[in-house]
């Protein structure tokens, strides 16, 4: 007698999910908390990325485990323990980019109904890339736009991310069907919601402040002269942001913020400049921060606490930290636009 053939078009073909597409927001990262061990694997993870640190691991893993992360940690610890949300028990950056994802998310539903799904992940830390890749792919996502939450391009932020994206998609039976998002630091849309910042900062001001600081993330000076564009996007965001406020060169500038290591940076350093107007009679700026989507240790911390220090130590006195967009309105429009615009032919 002849076995049963098994039927795999019936009773015993996997459940297959509806079709769908998925946006994937990534971000940088964050630490789960401010406790050592937390910090260690959250500072260890990211500080071995060799994106972001192009040393020989041989050289740079012993100074690392041995010395930097047995010390910043803690100093890094202390930081985020100052600008933590007690009330969800998590960081700026996670609060925010949670925020984030579900106004994109009310967006996209209100344009495409149930055929899109917003999800994010973190380059570093939870929730990782992969975990999500693999629960959107799981919830029928058979096409992802991934979209890294960096106006500016720099290998150690957008295209790490990248890297650990195309690095899920490779863990996937079923792979999706994949787009990435590219800088959108020259879009229109994201260019007004910074000057509506801008603008609405300035209106509740009773002095208007003397000069305006654009202080983007640094990077080493090598990684420009090797051929990373981040420091023309940067330039070229402030020369954007000037020409649609209207204002003189002399009413803005560029600087950079944040270095770490032995190593050159790109300048100016913000620290050393804010001081610098002080002394030359600037005693009332802004500062604002467009290379970051959301605000996070680097923009509520170093500059809204250290860099605000150096420029009042220096004399100044009326120091104005304009926040990140975050989820104002005018950056999710923005965002959205640059979403739909990318899944053209996927979605109607
Ligand atoms: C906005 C773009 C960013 C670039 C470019 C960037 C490059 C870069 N960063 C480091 C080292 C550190 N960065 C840290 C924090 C941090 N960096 C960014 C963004 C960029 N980094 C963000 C959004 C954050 C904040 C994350 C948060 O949880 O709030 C830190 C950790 C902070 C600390 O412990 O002091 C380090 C270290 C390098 C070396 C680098 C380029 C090579
Ligand atoms: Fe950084
Ligand atoms: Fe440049």
């Amino acid at each position: 007698m002849q076995a049963a053939r098994p039927d795999h078009s019936a009773a015993d073909h996997p459940k297959l999910p509806k079709q769908k597409v998925g946006v994937l927001l990534a971000n940088l990262g964050t630490p789960d908390n401010y406790d050592y061990w937390s910090m260690r694997r959250y500072l260890g993870e990211f500080l071995s990325d060799r994106r972001v640190i192009d040393y020989s691991p041989w050289l740079w893993q012993p100074l690392l485990q041995l010395v930097i992360l047995s010390k910043r940690p803690f100093t890094s610890g202390a930081a985020y323990k100052s600008i933590w949300n007690h009330e969800a028990d998590e960081s700026p950056l996670m609060t925010i980019t949670k925020a984030q994802t579900a106004k994109i998310s009310q967006a996209m539903q209100a344009r495409y109904g149930d055929d899109v799904m917003v999800e994010f992940c973190m380059r570093y830390g939870n929730p990782s890339t992969r975990s999500k890749v693999a629960a959107m792919t799981a919830a029928g996502c058979t096409k992802i736009l991934f979209f890294p939450l960096y106006p500016q391009y720099a290998g150690a932020t957008s295209a790490t991310a990248c890297d650990a994206f195309f690095a899920a998609l490779g863990h996937e039976k079923w792979q999706p069907i994949a787009r990435v998002v590219e800088p959108y630091f020259d879009r229109p849309g994201y260019i007004e919601a910074l000057a509506q910042s801008v603008e609405k900062a300035y209106e509740n001001l009773a002095r208007k402040p003397d000069i305006l600081i654009c202080s983007y993330h640094g990077v080493p000076i090598r990684y420009l002269m090797e051929g990373d564009p981040y420091h023309c996007q940067c330039q070229k965001t402030t020369r954007l942001l000037k020409e649609r406020l209207g204002w003189a060169d002399t009413e803005i500038m560029t600087t950079f913020q944040s270095k770490f290591g032995p190593e050159d940076w790109l300048q100016p350093y913000t620290v050393e400049e804010v001081a610098q107007q002080a002394e030359a009679g600037k005693k009332s700026i802004a500062i604002c921060a467009p290379a970051f989507s959301a605000d996070c240790i680097e923009t509520l911390e170093e500059i809204n606490e250290e860099i605000r220090e150096s420029f009042e130590h220096a004399g100044g006195e009326q120091f104005t930290y304009i926040p990140c967009l975050n989820d104002d309105d005018a950056h999710i429009a923005a965002l959205s636009d640059v979403i739909a615009e990318n899944l053209q032919g996927w979605v109607s």
